[in-house]
């Protein structure tokens, strides 16, 4: 279980020109811009919770904060009730976190790329590839867990990348744009993955996307980061409801637009 509490980040900038869209929409001042503005949202155990958000709304600025990668300057985060700024540690252990970096050892093997990362988190290596074997049926990467990362296409290389995320069975799995530059089928399996993950192991799984299909295939809930911040929450049918739109889309653009344009 997450929960973020009005988490904040700002971010000194380099080039004080010409203020850009974000400085039209108020969050970028005086060589400043404000990435995440009091964020709140909670993710629940056997369910799967979407940021969905347009480029730029502060979705990767979010969930970095979550990994522990950026001190938020204000708010508080929890992960099963633990700490992540008092107990980074703890909290890290009972996460699985794929960015967008995968940063493979390309001279590894995929199964060596995750038995290693198991073996960071305190496993056996008996016991890292064993997981190895479990996920590798999981996430279909079968046929190429003895290959060299070299080589491997998008698809194989976040693939081996969330298995050795999820090598240590951690009880949350947060996943920033997982499906970029996946194709359809490489898309479809990973979506049967989170699935599994989710309703089967009751994992707490959080992702980041601007995808609309993506939250309608996989949520529970979706939450819509707009401008930094979050700006609605509910299942798809919830928020097309609080929108008064029947498409999804539509929905989506009526709640995260109308700040900006009650602001304009
Ligand atoms: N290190 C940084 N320094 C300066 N500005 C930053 C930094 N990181 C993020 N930002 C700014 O914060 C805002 C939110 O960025 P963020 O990457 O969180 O958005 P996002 O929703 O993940 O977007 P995308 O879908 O395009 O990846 C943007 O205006 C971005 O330029």
């Amino acid at each position: 279980m997450i929960s973020i509490d009005r988490i904040s980040k700002r971010f000194k900038t380099a080039s004080q020109r010409q203020p850009g869209l974000a400085g039209w929409l108020g969050r970028r001042q005086g060589g400043w811009v404000e990435a995440v503005r009091e964020v709140s949202f909670s993710a629940g155990d056997g369910r799967i919770t979407g940021l969905l958000g347009a480029n730029g709304a502060g979705k990767t600025t979010s969930l970095r904060m979550l990994a522990g990668l950026f001190r938020p300057d204000t708010g508080a985060i929890a992960v099963d009730g633990i700490d992540v700024l008092r107990q980074p540690r703890q909290a890290l252990a009972r996460m699985g976190i794929l960015g967008d970096a995968h940063g493979l050892y390309p001279r590894l093997t995929a199964r060596e790329n995750i038995v290693y990362f198991g073996q960071l988190q305190g496993l056996s290596a008996a016991v890292a590839s064993r997981r190895a074997e479990e996920l590798a049926e999981l996430l279909e990467l079968g046929a190429i867990l003895d290959r060299r990362a070299e080589g491997f296409s998008q698809g194989e290389r976040m693939k081996t990348a969330l298995a050795r995320a999820l090598v240590h069975d951690p009880a949350n799995i947060v996943l920033d744009e997982p499906t970029n530059g996946l194709d359809v089928l490489a898309t479809r399996s990973l979506r049967g993955a989170l699935r599994t993950l989710a309703r089967e192991q009751g994992k707490c799984i959080v992702f980041s996307t601007h995808i609309m299909q993506e939250v309608e295939y996989l949520c529970d809930e979706v939450v819509v980061v707009a401008q930094g911040r979050s700006v609605a929450r509910g299942s798809v049918d919830e928020l097309k409801q609080l929108a008064g739109c029947h498409n999804f889309e539509d929905a989506f653009v009526a709640l995260a637009f109308a700040p900006a344009q009650e602001a304009a």
